[in-house]
Order: structure tokens, then sequence, then C-alpha cells
């Protein structure tokens, strides 16, 4: 860690509020980036509201932007610091897993909603304690043995793997659950979600609408697991544009016969819906094989040693069984603190001396930040240190 004195953000940020009009919640804190002041408060229905102002004193002007994301829900106080693109907020008397969230202003996925909206946009994302590895995007013509595959890995790494469970418009099979294997709606319903901006890609696929919404991928992050989608083709190549970054993999049939003899064999669709889905998969296949959407092509004869293609791949070749979750994933932040940044180190210390559930100095790493909205933003590292007993490993310069 450098020498650099540290920042108190309370007061480096606290930006000339005066004019502004602010609503009638309980926190609010103010961060700075560009030219642009934030003002992040609590609303009446209970969730931190945002408000922007343009720094420009002689225009006065305020601008309220499009918030995308879902809202942190109310907390006793907040703190704000700016970071590059993002405002790290970190909530004060929250539940552990509540407490660290960003505000994406000039993201990729914020100047792209930008774009498209004509508006200025801000983006929630909840941050997550360590480095999940990249979601997997799993696609390939119905019956190629896309779901089966799945279910072999989950098998056999649960702690690892979660999967993203999608929304869809056709009707459920025998043995399928809503809720588990996919959430059965109907189509008024997913096309007014997909309009509220709830899905991060969805496609008209054999007839019926399949989506995968933000929370999908979410829930499996905010479980600390690495999240399995199993799309089609024109979901993956929305999943490629969006900021959303992953490891895309294209399952493939030994030929045409066994595909159609697979998803014969399988029995769940009509004679009618195994021409329709037959006729797809050519295309499909062809756009799997031909676009730049896939980063491994893989195909599926024998199972057996598909499925070991596929472990290699993700780097579990060799691994057992899932290897136990390194190190903590929870912060417990103190009831009461002050916030300083160094460098890409921000310092939360105590200043309540009667807390002994916290530690009076953490320190939190926010240099290999990835993913973010649409999404968690993971890569958050922390280390908790008690100063009385342990001194304060060299950042005592900083208090
Ligand atoms: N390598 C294989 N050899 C023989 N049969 C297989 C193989 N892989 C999967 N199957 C079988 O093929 C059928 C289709 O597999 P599965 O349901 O996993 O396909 P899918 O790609 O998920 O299809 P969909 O996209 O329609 O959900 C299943 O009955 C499965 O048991
Ligand atoms: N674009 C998306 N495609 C999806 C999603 N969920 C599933 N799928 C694909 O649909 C077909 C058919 O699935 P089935 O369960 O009806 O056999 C298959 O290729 C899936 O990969 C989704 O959320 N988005």
């Amino acid at each position: 860690m450098g020498e650099a004195p540290a920042l108190l953000v309370d007061d480096l940020h606290e930006g000339p509020l005066n004019g502004l009009e602010l609503n009638n919640g309980t926190c609010k804190t103010t961060a700075t980036i560009g030219d642009k002041t934030y003002v992040i408060g609590g609303a009446d229905d209970g969730t931190l509201s945002i408000e922007v102002q343009n720094f420009d004193r002689n225009l006065g002007q305020c601008v309220h932007p499009t918030v995308q994301g879902t809202k942190p829900i109310s907390c006793k106080g907040l703190s704000a610091v700016p970071l590059e693109d993002r405002i790290l907020i970190l909530k004060k008397g929250s539940k552990p897993d509540e407490q660290i969230w960003f505000l994406e202003v000039d993201t990729q996925y914020v100047r792209r909603q930008q774009k498209s909206l004509g508006t200025e946009v801000v983006a929630w994302s909840k941050g997550v304690i360590g480095s999940a590895e990249k979601p997997v995007v799993i696609s390939g013509p119905s019956g190629v043995g896309k779901g089966t595959l799945i279910s072999m890995l989950m098998k056999e790494f649960p702690s690892m793997f979660g999967f993203s469970v999608s929304h869809t418009t056709r009707a459920p099979r025998g043995m399928e659950t809503d809720g588990v294997h996919y959430h059965f709606t109907e189509k008024t319903i997913m096309e007014k979600e997909i309009k509220d901006g709830k899905f991060l890609e969805f496609a008209n696929v054999h007839g019926n609408l399949y989506g995968t919404s933000v929370e999908a991928v979410e829930r499996v992050a905010d479980a600390g697991k690495r999240c399995i989608l199993d799309i089609d083709v024109q979901g993956a190549r929305s999943v490629r544009a969006s900021s959303l970054e992953a490891i895309f993999i294209f399952v493939c049939p030994p030929s045409m016969e066994e595909l159609e003899k697979r998803l014969r064999d399988r029995g769940t669709e009509t004679e009618e819906q195994i021409l329709k889905r037959l006729r797809n998969a050519e295309a499909e296949i062809e756009q799997g094989k031909s676009s730049n959407i896939f980063d491994f092509i893989l195909y599926n004869d024998n199972l057996e040693e598909c499925y070991e293609k596929l472990k290699k791949l993700l780097g579990l070749d060799g691994i057992v069984s899932s290897p136990p979750k390194s190190g903590l994933r929870e912060i417990n932040l103190p009831t009461d603190y002050s916030v300083s940044k160094v460098d890409n180190k921000i310092i939360i210390n105590s200043v309540s001396s009667g807390d002994k559930e916290s530690k009076n100095l953490i320190v939190l790493d926010v240099s290999l930040l990835k993913g973010g909205a649409p999404g968690r933003t993971r890569g958050l590292n922390f280390q908790a240190i008690d100063s009385f007993s342990n001194g304060l490993n060299g950042i005592h310069h900083l208090s």
C-alpha cells in the first residue's frame, strides 16, 4: 500500500448542494465523478433514490436520470466513494449481504443504455465478495444433450455451479417444476417484463418466448456460484453483445440422424414440434459453427467423453468434487465508521469503541472488479484487521 495520505470521503466529496432540491429521506450522501455530483438518498418508498446534478453552477441544471437495476433497500445511513466510472455505496445497518452496492454512472453498460434511451442513465449493481468464475453459456440445437451435460456438471459440482432459471411461455413437460426448470409464464406478462427491462436476453425459439432475467443470473452470483445458462444461439448472441462476460460453448450433434433419434427417444415433443426443432437445428448448427459467438465447439457423440471435454475446458479435470469455498464471503461492517480511499483500497475505520462484533479496520480492495450491471459486481476482496490486538499491518499512517 502506498504512502498517500488518506482522503476522508465525506469531507472530500460533499459537493455544493445549495439550491438542490432533495427528497425528505433519512440518509443522503453525495459523490462527484467528472462534472456531475450524484446525490444518493432515502426515498419515501423505502428505496434509495438518486438525483444527479451537473456541476455547472451557472446553469444550475439538475438532471434526474433513468435508474436501472434492482435498487438497494433502505438503510440507516450510507457512504459514497467515487471510483472511476461508478460509485461504491456502503450501507449502514444492513444485513451483511446487502451492505455493498455500486451505482454505475459511466460504465460501458450505462453508456450503451444512454445511447439507446437518449437519456441520462445510472444503474445499480450489488457487490459480491470474491471472484466467482465467469458464467458459462451453453447453446446447441434442441436434443443435442445440453441439459444432460449441465445436469451432470451440477450433480458432480453442486456447490460450484448454479443454473440460471429461464422464463418461457411454453407449457411445462411432465416432470418439469415451475421455478426449478423454468419460470413458466404467460406471453403478455413476459412481454410486459421484457419492456420493463427485466431481461438480459430473450428470443422466440421454436414458436415460444424464452428469456434470461437479470435476476436469474444475480441469484446465482449471490449464492457465490458460477452461473450456467442454457440458451439458444440468438440468446447467446445477445449475451455476447451485453456486458456479461461469459464463456460461450456450442454443443454439436454427431449427425442430424442421431439428433432426430435423441429428440424422438426423449418423447417430450409432438411430431409437429420435433419437425420444427429439426428444421431449426440446421440453421443453428450453421450459425454455431460459423459465427464468432462461441469460444468452444463440443461434439456430443459419446456422452461420457463429451462430459470429460466439457470439464477440461472449464478447468475441472482432475478435480474430484467441489473444492471448499475459500476465504470470507461476507463483510461485517461496524455500526459506525468513517471511510477513506487510498489508491484502490477503501479503508473502513470503526469509530465505535464498544463494537465487539466487527474488526475496527476493514480494507476493501476494489482493484479487480468484474461484471456489473446488469447483474452483480464481482471481484471484491477485503481484509478485516483488529488494530488493537494485531497492530495496523503497515497501514497505521492512514487513520
Ligand atoms: N451423447 C448422447 N448419446 C445419446 N443420447 C444422449 C446423449 N446426450 C444426451 N442424450 C439424450 O438425448 C436426449 C436429449 O438430451 P437433452 O434433453 O439433454 O437435450 P437438450 O439439448 O437439452 O434439448 P433442449 O434444447 O430441447 O432442451 C435425452 O433423452 C438425453 O438422455
Ligand atoms: N434465448 C434463450 N433460449 C433459451 C432460454 N432457455 C432455454 N432456451 C433454449 O430454448 C430451446 C428449447 O428449450 P426446451 O426446454 O423447450 O427444449 C433450447 O435450445 C434452449 O437452449 C432462454 O432463457 N433464452
